[in-house]
């Protein structure tokens, strides 16, 4: 219901809640490569008989004329030993024996990490011992081909004990300062690392409370955890948190994780606390494969793809696939369990996963001739950088397939700086696993660094890969970067990861940290960047970008005053540190004689349980910033600001062509997909053509506003939840919410969505909102009731028809969801829709 502009005062300029940060602006697009000059000698060769004469150094540097990925690592012939390096010592074994409460207390953090200036000692938090191998075999003798499969040994019996059963000693001791836990996971779960540092210590972060669950566990409970989380789990284990503690079910931080499907958290988790069992004897993986939580089943399969984590010169393809295929208590395997959850697409790619064999080469075989011919199709599209190619090829299914080397499109993707813009890589990160690394370690955001892909790494690093991953030779994405990126890019794309808290000081095989390498390179404006952070000590120093701090310190001002709405006004504002956006001020009707105190819990809560859109990311969705409430009855949206018109505005009355109106309406179902397939579901709740802003190019649409309003509005209402009354555009509402036909509980929800997405195909197909001609609003309902949505005007296509019946049939139960309408004949023209039915976002199985 957008009314239209008058001039106003700027609004006050308010002092933030300092408890409520915003997230960091969007990241900066890459550039170009140039032309680089040859890779440096290799420090590590890896030996492969199978391939004389050896190829090429095994990190070459990257040339744009040749294939963007490394070509496989060299081996020396069979006789030869593999060439020793100078390497420092392999990391001890990676058990982590927890620290007792009785123990002397723990010198400060600064100590506890290694000055820069020492001489390189081996990492001693665990979640750079998850980058290492767990055990590096002091070379051992290569296996003639017909080992590859070897059948399971003693020691491999042994080794898989001791990494699937929980030791009873992991089981923590309870803590009597539960309140104190709580805090502190609420502050990781933030991301505040300065309350974190201020609150947590070595006794802290190794007690429980009385389920014994620790403060990692706790961390769980997020929904989702945002990128400056990383730092503050890293500082954890610093401190001691122990992985692989139990609470009192015998879950560990991976199964809650897995659980959850929260990636972040399970991707920090060293390897050797990924496989343990609970009580039922379910390891991580069977747990995600029983609650479909694709992106951490992914994630656990993958790395078993790693060969130092598989260890396939010693046990070929043995520890993987048992590993694989563990079975609980009740004798169903990861496998079974998704399937007997409803989750069969799942279960058919663990499957697929358990079919692939790693070879004691490393190699990696077992794709069928479709499943290669579809890797191979996405690859050549990644390699040609077609990004529109890319984003309607690639599926959940076939995106991670694996080369003989690990390597999958979205790597070859990550690479090819073509394939940089934003949308592809926020479709790229939903579908594909963004933890996904060759079978040298090298991951996605490794490649996106060596291509300067900023917009790739972004889109990574907010999915959850790690900006301290890293591959075999211990080098960080920061560090690749610094050694291969082009010198135009480079800089961008370690800023990208230095906000993303990439520790400055780490150091690979060979001791060089990222300056040495930016140094020794040339990238004169990375290390100059870099040397900013010469001789901090990485947890001494605040996250790069405070999730605060770089929307606003204190105060932001108005610069224009873009429209007024219902409740209140958008403003184009500049805050104090130089953000630019738009801000949405809205202000509750609050009656003479209303109980304050409760109304203003109220608001808090529906302020509160809004904050998970500041953690949308979709192309089709505007990026919602922050939520501040400067006054009681007063709350504040800030948002991207949009260069555009609202579609109202832009249909003006006159009916759109049929190619604009799929345009636009497959843009609004890829959005709602995106919305209604989140967990909890996100509902718009007041999807109307004056909430969808055509942006200034007149092909791209982005949803706003979200209904907050409504929210806000029903917090303040005096009337009980159950029977409050809609709020949203009359016009665009669902008939159950008008109470044509359903009770008054009826509430808000993905049908009463697409049913107002309907409504918008309406007034782009005829030129006006539904019933506009009907002067009696009130009048809806009745109409609504007896005739059901208006038809379409003359002239229009069946498709187009049939469409737009499916979106409004009267029953909810009949409407289509996001997903099938994504499959309808309209959107596809006929020629996309079992791919479209089969992929995007991952809706359920
Ligand atoms: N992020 C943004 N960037 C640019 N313009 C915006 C942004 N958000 C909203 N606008 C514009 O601001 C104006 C007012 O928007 P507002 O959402 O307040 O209107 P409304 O939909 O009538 O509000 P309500 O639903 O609260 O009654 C509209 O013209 C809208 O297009």
């Amino acid at each position: 219901m957008a009314q239209r502009e008058k001039p106003q005062p700027p609004p006050s300029q308010p002092r933030p809640q300092p408890s409520q940060p915003p997230p960091p602006p969007p990241p900066s697009k890459p550039r170009p490569q140039p032309s680089k000059p040859p890779p440096p000698p290799p420090s590590q060769p890896r030996p492969q008989p199978s391939q004389p004469p050896p190829p090429p150094p095994s990190k070459p540097r990257p040339q744009p004329s040749q294939p963007p990925l490394p070509p496989p690592p060299s081996q020396p012939p069979p006789s030869q030993p593999p060439p020793q390096t100078s390497q420092p010592p392999p990391p001890p074994p990676p058990s982590q024996p927890q620290p007792q409460p009785s123990q002397p207390p723990p010198p400060p953090p600064s100590q506890l990490r290694p000055q820069p200036s020492q001489p390189p000692p081996l990492p001693s938090q665990p979640q750079l011992r998850l980058l290492k191998p767990l055990r590096e075999p002091p070379e051992p003798p290569r296996l003639p081909p017909q080992h590859f499969q070897l059948p399971s040994t003693p020691s491999l019996d042994k080794e898989l004990q001791e990494l699937t059963q929980p030791d009873p000693s992991n089981r923590t001791s309870v803590g009597d300062s539960p309140a104190d836990l709580q805090t502190l996971a609420h502050d990781v779960i933030r991301g505040d690392f300065g309350q974190v540092r201020r609150l947590a210590t070595r006794q802290l972060v190794t007690s429980a409370d009385a389920d014994r669950r620790t403060v990692l566990m706790l961390v769980d409970d997020a929904s989702e955890t945002p990128m400056h989380t990383e730092k503050c789990i890293l500082y954890l284990f610093e401190l001691g948190a122990n992985p692989k503690a139990a609470d009192a079910n015998g879950d560990t931080a991976a199964h809650l994780a897995a659980r959850r499907d929260h990636l972040r958290l399970l991707m920090l988790l060293s390897f050797d606390a990924k496989w343990l069992r609970n009580d039922n004897g379910a390891t991580p993986l069977m747990e995600a494969a029983r609650t479909g939580s694709w992106k951490c089943a992914k994630h656990l399969l993958h790395l078993l793809r790693q060969d130092r984590f598989n260890e396939c010169e010693k046990h070929g393809n043995s520890k993987r696939s048992e590993l694989l295929e563990l079975k609980d208590r009740e004798g169903r395997t990861a496998s079974d369990l998704a399937r007997l959850s409803g989750h069969s697409e799942l279960a058919s790619y663990i499957e697929r996963e358990m079919r692939l064999v790693v070879d004691a080469h490393g190699d990696i075989s077992g794709l069928t001739a479709q499943e290669e011919a579809d890797r191979q199709e996405l690859e050549r599209l990644a390699e040609a950088g077609d990004s529109a190619g890319l984003r309607r090829a690639a599926t959940r299914g076939i995106c991670d397939l694996p080369d003989r080397f690990g390597r999958t499109a979205l790597m070859w993707a990550a690479q090819n700086s073509s394939c940089g813009d934003e949308a592809l890589w926020e479709q790229l990160v939903q579908l594909g696993d963004p933890t996904c690394a060759n079978i040298l370690a090298e991951s996605f955001l490794h490649r996106a660094a060596v291509a300067g892909n900023s917009a790739a790494a972004s889109a990574l690093l907010a999915a959850g890969a790690s900006a301290n991953a890293r591959d075999k030779w211990e080098s960080t994405p920061l560090m690749v970067a610094a050694e291969f990126a082009p010198r135009d890019t480079a800089a961008a794309v370690g800023r990208v990861l230095l906000n993303s808290q990439a520790d400055w000081s780490l150091k690979d095989t060979d001791g060089r940290t990222a300056l040495d390498l930016a140094t020794q390179e040339g990238n004169s404006e990375l290390a100059k960047l870099l040397r900013g952070y010469n001789g901090k000590i990485y947890f001494d120093e605040p996250l790069a970008l405070p999730p605060v701090g770089h929307l606003f310190l204190e105060r932001w001002d108005a610069v224009r005053l873009i429209g007024r709405g219902g409740f209140g006004e958008v403003h184009e504002v500049r805050t104090d540190t130089g953000v630019t956006c738009a801000a949405k001020t809205l202000r509750l009707p609050v009656q003479l004689g209303d109980d304050l105190p409760s109304m203003s819990t109220e608001i808090h809560r529906a302020v509160e349980s809004e904050r998970n859109l500041c953690r949308l990311r979709h192309p089709n969705i505007v990026r919602f910033l922050h939520i501040a409430r400067p006054e009681p009855a007063a709350v504040v949206v800030f948002m991207e600001l949009l260069d555009g018109r609202s579609l109202e505005r832009f249909i003006d009355n006159t009916p759109l062509d049929e190619l604009t109106i799929r345009e636009f309406s497959q843009q609004i179902c890829r959005a709602l997909l995106y919305l209604h397939s989140r967990q909890p579901p996100v509902i718009h709740r007041d999807i109307n053509c004056s909430n969808i802003i055509v942006r200034a190019d007149n092909t791209r649409i982005k949803l706003i506003d979200f209904g907050l309003s409504i929210k806000l509005e029903q917090s303040v209402s005096h009337i009980s939840a159950s029977t409050q009354s809609p709020k949203g555009t009359l016009n665009f509402m669902a008939p159950e919410l008008l109470g044509a036909g359903e009770s008054d509980s009826v509430q808000y929800s993905r049908e009463s969505d697409i049913w107002a997405f309907g409504c918008s195909v309406f007034q782009m197909t005829s030129g006006a909102r539904p019933f506009s001609k009907c002067s009696n609003p009130w009048a809806v309902p009745e109409l609504l009731k007896k005739s059901g949505a208006p038809a379409l005007p003359d002239g229009r296509s069946a498709e187009l028809r049939d469409f737009y019946s499916r979106c409004t049939a009267k029953d909810r139960r009949r409407r289509r969801s996001a997903q099938e309408l994504l499959g309808h004949e309209f959107l596809t023209g006929g020629k996309l829709k079992t791919r479209l039915l089969s992929s995007l976002f991952g809706a359920g199985n």
